[in-house]
């Protein structure tokens, strides 16, 4: 089966520095795809390369069997990849509902300005917009908090919103930088549970995630990256295993813990 993504022999330079160093992945349809390593090993880096934020070096990267290295931000965006920040980008004086009418704009035939100015009109896009909006604050279980400015939620919530943003425009492919920072054990287990039943809704996730229990529980496929270049690919249990990713980076210490249960409320 054709991977849903394919980076061949990516890199990197920032002058003299090589961020990402030869880097060839593969992620299977279907596949909750992890990328770990230690701070400054590379990821954020890839995931800006693959989203268009920054142009390769050297290499080429495959949306299907389109080429998307060398194509802008939005152009990716529109074949169906979505994306969410590890620094949050939401308007946090306005509502959740706006910030996912505004994560959507790029869907419709409108500029933001106009969005923006037409914000509370009646025109036929905004009515889409909204219906949209609604079904997505279903999915991630934020309908009763439409109306509460960004800025009043907990961090969990507006992490939430932040990943509802991206579900707004339906993509296939959803890159997630690091989902979840920041979280209490509580709050880790709500979204891992609300990203699970977006991949069963079909959609592939690929992950930036430095919590080892989110990344052991929940992925197919872990590639891991260290100074750049790739030390180990596999399933959760290869990757545990793996003696050289425990040097780089897991450390002896670190023992596979199931996620905590959410706690209601
Ligand atoms: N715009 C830039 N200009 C120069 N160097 C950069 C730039 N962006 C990243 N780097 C460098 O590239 C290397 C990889 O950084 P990157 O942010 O991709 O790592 P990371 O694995 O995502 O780290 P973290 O886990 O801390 O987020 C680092 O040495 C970083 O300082």
């Amino acid at each position: 089966m054709e991977p849903v993504l394919k980076l061949e022999h990516v890199t990197k330079r920032f002058s003299g520095l090589v961020a990402v160093n030869d880097l060839s992945l593969e992620m299977p349809k279907n596949c909750i795809h992890s990328l770990i390593g230690p701070n400054g090993s590379g990821k954020t880096t890839t995931v800006n390369m693959i989203t268009g934020v920054l142009p390769v070096s050297d290499g080429k990267i495959f949306y299907g069997d389109t080429q998307i290295s060398g194509k802008p931000v939005f152009q990716i965006a529109r074949l169906g990849i979505g994306r969410t920040f590890q620094n949050l980008k939401l308007f946090s004086s306005m509502s959740v509902l706006e910030n996912l009418m505004i994560g959507a704009h790029q869907m419709t035939r409108i500029g933001l300005i106009q969005f923006l100015v037409d914000l509370r009109g009646e025109k036929r896009e905004e009515k889409l917009l909204i219906e949209r909006a609604e079904e997505v604050l279903e999915e991630i279980g934020m309908a009763d908090l439409r109306h509460e400015k960004v800025k009043n939620l907990a961090y969990g919530k507006q992490k939430m919103t932040e990943l509802g943003r991206a579900l707004m425009m339906k993509p296939d492919l959803l890159i997630l930088d690091e989902p979840a920072a920041g979280l209490n054990p509580s709050e880790r287990r709500e979204f891992v549970d609300i990203l699970l039943k977006t991949h069963e809704k079909g959609i592939d996730l690929f992950l930036i995630e430095h919590n080892m229990d989110v990344v052991m529980n929940i992925s197919t496929k872990i590639t891991v990256l260290n100074f750049g270049a790739k030390i180990a690919e596999g399933n959760p249990y290869e990757i545990q295993n793996n003696d050289e990713v425990i040097r780089a980076y897991l450390g002896d210490k670190y023992k596979p813990v199931d996620l905590p249960p959410a706690v209601e409320g």
